[in-house]
């Protein structure tokens, strides 16, 4: 039995600090409001973000940071993307032992183009307190794992020894975790599908059907793994858990807010509009616009991240981005992944 901490409270955060306590470990959950950590101390629920389900009653709640963390060398942090480093930063000054840093979130970071596990390092550059930086990614939806349904992810750390000891901290008959030592091909796979996901659900909306989604799905891991490959990742990687069978939970399932997202925007809601309906976190809208920026500056072809860049930020309506992704010029299904460069026509 270990002692962990997690560091966010929302649909993610609850269910994996569930299976955390389903494994008998001693877990503090932090969150920023009272009322929410009342409510999971004395009615056992989260019923904002984890409806109908009633959490183990060891779990602990906190708002305080500092009784979270202190003397726990195994802190997962599941805050949006946009978050991190300021919850980082806040660790980083009450830590009072060296621990591990779990992260479960899925994004890329705008303007740096950072992976999450790269500005955990940044942000604890030069202290001791940082242990090993290990990732949990793959199909997994909070609503489906808080019922204890079969579901499996992937662990990975530039340390793979990391990785299997958050292998061991988390598996059970429910929950069943691999390792894989690719920690930026595991990273990039769970951040953009999201892209991919938003982009399904957008032509859901549109009314287009089963063969449009799978086009989708299928050109969107193309692009996923060009940019992988880029980025120093493994190519089979995106053929595991945290890329394709990501791809398939997030872009088949109204569980997924990024899938919904697309959805509203497809029928005709503004971007505006889609995340104050949501009220959680759609992190494929920032990583599409730190995803695009990121192809234009390597040179990757990434048509849909493109077309659904242009949609989220741009004038262009989904009808118009469709248009144009079908009217590109004809080209041959498998590419050489290692070899690839932009044409300045393929934009
Ligand atoms: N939901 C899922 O099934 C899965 C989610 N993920 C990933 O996990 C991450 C978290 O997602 P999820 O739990 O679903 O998100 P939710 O929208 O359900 O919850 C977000 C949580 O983060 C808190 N939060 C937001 N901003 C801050 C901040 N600045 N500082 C501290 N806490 C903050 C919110 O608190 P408050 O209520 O006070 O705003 C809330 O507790 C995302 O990267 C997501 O992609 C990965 C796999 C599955
Ligand atoms: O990452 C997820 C499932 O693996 C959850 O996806 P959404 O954030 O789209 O709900």
């Amino acid at each position: 039995m270990s002692k962990v901490a997690v560091i966010g409270a929302g649909s993610w955060g609850s269910a994996l600090a569930l299976v955390l306590a389903d494994n008998n470990h001693d877990v503090t959950i932090w969150a920023r409001r009272e009322d929410q950590i009342n409510e999971i101390n004395l009615k056992h629920t989260n019923e904002k973000y984890l409806p109908n389900i009633e959490l183990p009653h060891s779990i602990k709640g906190t708002t305080d940071l500092k009784e979270a963390v202190s003397g726990v060398s195994n802190i997962l942090i599941v805050v949006p993307t946009k978050a991190i480093r300021e919850t980082i930063n806040n660790l980083k000054g009450i830590m009072d032992t060296k621990a591990t840093i779990i992260h479960a979130s899925k994004g890329i970071e705008p303007g740096t183009h950072k992976r999450i596990s790269e500005m955990i390092e940044e942000e604890f550059a030069g202290s001791e307190l940082l242990g090993d930086v290990v990732v949990l990614s793959g199909p997994s939806h909070a609503e489906e794992v808080s019922l204890r349904q079969p579901t499996t992810v992937t662990s990975s750390s530039n340390n793979i020894e990391a990785a299997e000891k958050v292998q061991d901290l988390f598996i059970n008959q429910h929950f069943r975790v691999y390792t894989n030592p690719d920690l930026i091909g595991v990273e990039l796979g769970g951040a953009i599908k999201n892209i991919i996901a938003l982009a399904c659900g957008l032509t859901n909306g549109l009314g287009l059907g089963d063969n449009t989604k799978a086009a989708i799905m299928t050109r969107g891991l193309a692009e996923m793994a060009r940019l992988g490959v880029k980025l120093g990742a493994e190519p089979l990687t995106f053929s595991g858990l945290s890329g394709l069978g990501d791809l398939i939970v997030t872009c088949t399932s109204v569980h997924s807010r990024n899938w919904r997202a697309g959805h509203m925007l497809g029928q005709g809601l503004t971007l505006d509009e889609v995340l104050e309906k949501m009220g959680m976190v759609v992190e494929g809208v920032r990583t599409t616009k730190a995803t695009y920026e990121l192809a234009l500056e390597l040179g990757i072809e990434m048509p849909i991240t493109t077309a659904l860049y242009k949609v989220l930020f741009e004038e262009t309506t989904p009808q118009e981005a469709a248009e144009e992704l079908m009217g590109r010029l004809k080209k041959h299904e498998v590419e050489e992944l290692t070899n690839y460069s932009l044409k300045e026509s393929d934009y």
